[in-house]
């Protein structure tokens, strides 16, 4: 089984190149995958595969669908920094030309621009403001906005202390009758002009140290708190992360993101691996 490595603000995904749809991702295989100690370690798995080949209903008009697999194993609508490295992927392997081009994703076809080297950018589609949440982090409540993305988050306000102080050795607590399916939750400071901190603890993953739909759902949250006091904030948020800085930019009809995407390494599974029989 060939694999790369890559991330995108260190948000890191081992990248499985199945073009035919003939590998079975299980849940184990991809925990064991993602495992840090005994596997490669990864917060994700992006698995590569023909649209055509996938098996999954109604994907739209793109050629490759990114099938995209929490650290648990557990399948996720949308990855928005996976999305960036599925991306770089295809051109690196000349599976596609840099341009413009859709990727099928189960949250629907996303449209992601890149050149041949550099950042790579991605139109998210319209967010789904949800209505008002909160969450408890280390025994401290945060009320937040609830976004979809195609996948759902929870993006919280933190004025207590800096977000890189607060305690995420947990998960945070949340409503399971609100969120049935579970949720990522975003925790953010403002630092600036259309300038927010934030950090993440993903559903599936735990705190990873970048999330690119918790950007953009941090964006939103971020703006219509500023529109209630000057109005919309439509325009370009600088969202930093732990594992570096992404761009979200808003307007009536959509939201991109943008960011490095890079590729680390690639290799050969080996057979005897216990991980690859799981
Ligand atoms: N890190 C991703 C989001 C991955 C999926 C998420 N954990 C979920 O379960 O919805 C991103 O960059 O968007």
């Amino acid at each position: 089984m060939r694999f790369v490595k890559g991330h995108g603000t260190q948000n890191d995904f081992v990248i499985l190149p199945d073009h035919e749809g003939d590998l079975d991702p299980s849940p184990s295989l991809v925990a064991a995958l993602c495992d840090r100690r005994a596997g490669i370690g990864a917060d994700g798995v992006l698995r590569v595969v023909r649209t055509k080949a996938a098996g999954e209903p109604a994907l739209g008009d793109a050629e490759w669908f990114m099938d995209y697999r929490n650290a648990d194993g557990g399948v996720a609508e949308m990855c928005g920094n996976g999305v960036r490295v599925f991306a770089r992927y295809l051109v690196d392997a000349g599976l596609a030309a840099p341009g413009e081009w859709d990727i099928a994703t189960r949250a629907g076809l996303k449209r992601v621009t890149l050149g041949a080297s550099g950042d790579v950018s991605v139109d998210m589609g319209p967010p789904e403001v949800l209505g008002d949440g909160s969450a408890v982090v280390a025994g401290r409540a945060y009320d937040g906005l609830r976004v979809s993305m195609g996948n759902p988050h929870l993006a919280c306000l933190v004025t207590d202390r800096p977000v890189t102080a607060l305690d995420l050795t947990g998960a945070p607590r949340f409503d399971r009758e609100v969120f049935p399916d579970g949720v990522n939750v975003e925790l953010y400071q403002a630092l600036g002009e259309r300038h927010v901190g934030m950090r993440v603890y993903e559903r599936g993953s735990g705190e990873t140290r970048s999330c690119g739909t918790g950007a953009v759902a941090t964006a939103v949250a971020a703006a219509s708190l500023s529109a209630a006091e000057d109005g919309p904030l439509m325009g370009e948020w600088t969202v930093d992360v732990l594992g570096g800085r992404l761009t979200v930019t808003l307007d009536e009809r959509t939201s991109h993101l943008r960011g490095p995407a890079v590729l680390v390494a690639e290799g050969e599974i080996r057979p005897g691996w216990p991980g690859a029989r799981a």
